[in-house]
């Protein structure tokens, strides 16, 4: 579906249709980004889009239930810089970009993530 500037948030990004894709054009700009992509190395990576996917939902208020584990949990012993969470926040600018999202609603989408940063980096 296509998204639009009207309705729920979830809706406007093309709900899980517009979310897988948004999720796939994010894991293209992953893997070319050598910053980012040796972190994913040991990732079992449909694991990964499909939790993603399902957080992404939750975090847009979309009827989806979040089945991965918390973000703290998740991202431990990883050792993720600051540097590394801001590229991460950047591609998904840009796939969001790409996906023609309205920019109100990846304005809040970003500010739903941002409050997740000291769960993501180094602990
Ligand atoms: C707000 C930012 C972020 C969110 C919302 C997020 C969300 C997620 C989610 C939902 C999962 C799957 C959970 C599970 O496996 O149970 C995951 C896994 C993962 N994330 Fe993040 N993440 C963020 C930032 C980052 C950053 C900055 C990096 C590294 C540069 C990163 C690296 C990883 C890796 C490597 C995994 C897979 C771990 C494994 O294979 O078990 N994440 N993340």
């Amino acid at each position: 579906s296509t998204p639009r500037a009207t309705g729920s948030l979830y809706a406007q990004f093309g709900e899980t249709a517009g979310l897988s894709a948004l999720v796939d054009s994010l894991l293209e700009r992953f893997a070319d980004d050598p910053r980012i992509a040796p972190k994913f190395a040991n990732t079992n990576i449909p694991r990964f889009r499909r939790l993603f996917v399902e957080h992404l939902c939750v975090i847009l208020d979309g009827p989806c239930t979040y089945t991965g584990d918390d973000m703290r949990e998740v991202h431990t012993g990883l050792d993720i810089s600051e540097a590394q969470f801001n590229a991460v926040v950047e591609h998904l600018i840009d796939a969001m970009q790409a996906q023609d999202i309205p920019q109100t609603a990846q304005n809040r989408l970003i500010a739903r993530l941002a409050p997740m940063r000291k769960d993501i980096i180094y602990h």
